[in-house]
């Protein structure tokens, strides 16, 4: 089963971002940063600890507002883009209590929320939807058993099942790969790549370059900017990682320290 994306999702750049600053209270965590990415893309986004990766997520899902910059995603704004379930968000942990009794199954069916109405009866469509992300994920098996008898890995596919049942076009992976095991990885690796062919538009944040390498068409380098962007061929050299992790102070460390000194106003 295609996704099947709105009419206008085929006419805009999935995710355009320019020239986003987001701030916790004073402090900025990202600045200036600036991003498009087309469908049936994957785009590795790497940058050390506190970074901003993380913070570059939550504006594109409109968890934090940005104090300067644009963002769309299929070219509509980020709070019309979640309200569409355009877009998801696969965050590195999911900060549930893992002793509440709710089931694999339940967890992917609140993929499905957003298309239901607000006494949230699943209908036989969501059913389906939620049995197609199972399968992919592999997990079909283990859907009656409690979210917290899984292991990690299992986990980061339960969580992932929910975005396919979601049917988003764009999706946001934060640390997809961090603890799980080989099989796991391959599976992942392979899903992508067929999201890819189905028109998504993927954004992986991760610490291994070996991921970025194998499977993603661009890369971010960010260090509460963007250092680099572009295809990983021309992005993914020694100076460009170097001044990511390495000795290279970047400019926000000798620059300012405040988003209001960014704004130009
Ligand atoms: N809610 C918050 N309040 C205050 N500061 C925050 C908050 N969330 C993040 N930060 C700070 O913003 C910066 C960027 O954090 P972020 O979580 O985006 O980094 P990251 O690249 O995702 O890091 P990691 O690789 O460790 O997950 C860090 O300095 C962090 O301490």
């Amino acid at each position: 089963m295609n996704p099947i994306f709105k009419s206008h999702e085929k006419d805009f750049m999935r995710i355009e971002a320019d020239q986003v600053c987001v701030d916790y209270n004073g402090t900025v965590a990202l600045y200036d940063a600036s991003l498009n990415l087309k469908a049936g893309s994957i785009c590795g986004l790497v940058g050390m600890n506190g970074a901003g990766k993380s913070t570059f997520f939550k504006a594109l899902m409109g968890f934090v507002r940005p104090s300067r910059g644009k963002i769309r995603i299929n070219g509509i704004k980020v709070n019309q883009a979640q309200k569409e379930q355009s877009v998801a968000y696969v965050p590195q942990n999911e900060g549930i209590d893992y002793s509440f009794p709710v089931s694999v199954w339940d967890v992917v069916m609140m993929g499905r929320y957003g298309a239901m109405n607000i006494f949230r009866i699943p209908r036989e469509s969501d059913r389906r939807a939620v049995v197609h992300a199972l399968e992919r994920v592999d997990l079909f098996d283990l859907r009656e058993r409690p979210i917290g008898s899984l292991s990690g890995g299992q986990r980061k596919r339960a969580f992932l099942a929910r975005a396919i049942a979601q049917r988003a076009s764009v999706l946001l992976l934060d640390e997809p790969f961090s603890g799980v095991d080989v099989p796991t990885e391959k599976l992942m690796a392979e899903l992508f790549l067929q999201f890819r062919q189905e028109g998504h538009t993927i954004l992986i944040s991760t610490h291994d370059l070996n991921h970025v390498r194998d499977f993603c068409d661009f890369v971010v380098l960010i260090n509460k900017t963007v250092l680099a962007y572009g295809e990983t061929s021309e992005v993914f050299t020694s100076e460009n990682l170097n001044k990511t992790f390495g000795g290279i102070p970047p400019n926000p460390l000798s620059g300012p320290t405040s988003s209001k000194d960014f704004i130009n106003e």
